[in-house]
């Protein structure tokens, strides 16, 4: 797996290894032994999968807070996603900066971001399957949301009215959330 940096602290792109033959590809997407070889300490506990029909679409800014927060293993297994991820982390030298990442099917990247961060999506094409891996459980009480398009965060999505759920429309700006996240300093 190559791990390369991103403009964000502790947000890491994972390009997997892929092993083509004649019948097509193989590939590991998160192997624990070889991630902690890399420095990279994640026990992840769920997986989820959805579906976006149309190109447009726009899932965010998610996450859950306090001790409910969720790191996240994300990838496209069929089309293509701009994935952003945001640092909450009061504290962090990269707070409220964010990282916008193309995953393909065809590129096979894949995002790592920790807890302490919001996570986002918007879809490039139509047809997105997205899947990803969560080290703590969906708690519906703790999941909170922040506006796509919150000028305090300011990501580039390049899209002015992209599809969002009924609850994204309404989510709060980031002044207004409830978020409770601190950059711990590692030693
Ligand atoms: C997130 C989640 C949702 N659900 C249910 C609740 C709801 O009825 C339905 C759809 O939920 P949502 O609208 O929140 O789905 P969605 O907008 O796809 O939410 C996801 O967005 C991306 C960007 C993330 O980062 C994820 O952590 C998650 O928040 O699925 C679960 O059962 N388990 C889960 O872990």
């Amino acid at each position: 797996m190559n791990v390369i940096k991103t403009n964000v602290f502790d947000v890491y792109i994972l390009e997997p290894q892929v092993f083509g033959d004649k019948r097509g590809w193989f590939m590991e997407t998160w192997s624990t032994k070889n991630m902690e070889k890399a420095g990279l300490y994640y026990n992840f506990v769920q997986d989820n999968q959805s579906y976006s029909a149309t190109k447009g679409t726009l899932r965010g800014l998610h996450f859950q807070k306090g001790d409910a927060a969720q790191a996240k293993l994300v990838r496209c297994g069929r089309g293509s996603v701009l994935d952003v991820a945001v640092d909450l982390r009061k504290g962090s030298p990269t707070y409220k900066k964010w990282a916008a990442v193309e995953l393909s099917a065809e590129n096979k990247r894949q995002l790592l971001i920790p807890r302490g961060f919001a996570h986002g999506f918007l879809t490039l094409t139509d047809d997105v399957e997205f899947l990803y891996k969560e080290d703590n459980l969906y708690i519906p009480a703790t999941d909170r949301n922040i506006i796509w398009n919150d000028p305090e965060i300011g990501v580039n999505w390049g899209i002015q009215n992209p599809i969002v759920s009924d609850k994204d429309a309404k989510a709060p700006r980031l002044c207004e959330s409830d978020v409770d996240f601190v950059y711990e300093v590692k030693t």
